[in-house]
């Protein structure tokens, strides 16, 4: 393997996003201290529009200009947000992902300026959320609180809860600990509680095919067990076939002893309806549990709860 001198690196231009990158360059420069690296930061589709992700084709809004600056050979690496990377479709033609970083934290944390937890809640408490997971799944243990609708990246919707444009707000624990603003979390929901979206956690690092350079450099951060999660999450949802309206929630865990096991669930947007599934991969591949969990949920009538949500 000849080490290349220089990677660029392309991302999102959030607060999170380039902590994200600079965890990537960190952990490549222990690996290997003698690549220069460069971030290209780019503002995707996502980031510009506050309005319904539906709106604009959801599927691919926070990755397809970072997709675009890889395969036009601006940059080197892509580091994404898997939960961000679309997993109906095959990853853009001509790229493939080269390591996913050891899984953060993947639970959801509530932040109440008052210090209340979410039982604590006085009815008619605003939730500040935009995600349909997060909305399905309040609407079905909290109905008397109040979501409303909360874009942007995660510092923007900070401001936006101090501005008092909503009392509370749900945020992924792994966002917050990325721009270092734990300390604003209020309650860490268990995974059971707010079951988290696919991906939840995992940094993806995407390259070119064939700069087998690169990706064999950068195959050198990757996380196995985390590798195995990310694959059966992954093939979880592409078999599923979901939309960007469809709540949808569920992880992987690789416990103690080794063992992959998958637990995932579909509901309908108003929370009345939860279908379950949580399987073992015992000598199935991560691949084949993914698909064997959304063929579960299938069978309980996931289909029809997906399509008859409009999108
Ligand atoms: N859409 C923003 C976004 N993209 C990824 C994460 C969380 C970080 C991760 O799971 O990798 C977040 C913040 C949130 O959902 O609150």
């Amino acid at each position: 393997m000849s080490v290349p001198e220089l990677i660029r690196i392309v991302s999102r231009d959030s607060p999170m996003a380039l902590a994200q990158v600079e965890r990537v360059r960190a952990e490549l420069a222990v690996l290997h201290p003698q690549v220069r690296t460069e971030v290209v930061p780019v503002k995707t589709t996502g980031d510009k529009w506050m309005g319904d992700l539906s709106a604009v084709e959801g599927k691919g809004a926070f990755t397809k200009e970072v997709d675009a600056a890889l395969l036009a050979g601006e940059a080197d690496l892509a580091v994404h947000c898997m939960k961000d990377v679309p997993a109906d479709r095959p990853l853009p033609a001509g790229t493939t992902f080269a390591a996913f970083l050891k899984r953060d934290d993947i639970r959801d944390a509530l932040i109440h300026l008052g210090g209340l937890t979410l039982d604590e809640l006085p009815a008619g408490t605003r939730v500040g959320t935009s995600s349909v997971r997060r909305v399905a799944q309040l609407a079905s243990t909290h109905p008397e609180l109040e979501c409303v609708p909360f874009r942007g990246n995660v510092n923007r919707r900070l401001e936006k809860l101090a501005a008092g444009e909503a009392d509370a707000l749900l945020v992924a624990m792994s966002g917050l600990e990325r721009i270092d603003r734990l300390d604003v979390a209020t309650e860490v929901l268990s995974a059971e509680a707010m079951m988290p979206p696919i991906g939840a956690g995992i940094l993806a690092l995407q390259c070119r095919e064939g700069d087998t350079d690169v990706i064999d450099t950068i195959s050198g951060l990757g996380h196995p067990e985390t590798h195995r999660e990310a694959t059966a999450e992954r093939m979880f949802l592409h078999v599923l076939q979901g939309h960007c309206n469809s709540p949808i929630a569920g992880y992987a865990q690789v416990d103690r002893s080794g063992e992959l096991s998958l637990r995932a669930c579909v509901f309908t947007p108003d929370g009345k309806t939860r279908l379950n599934a949580h399987e073992w991969a015992g000598r199935l591949d991560p691949a084949t549990l993914g698909t064997s969990v959304a063929v579960a949920l299938l069978r309980q009538g996931a289909r029809e709860i997906i399509d008859g949500i409009p999108h």
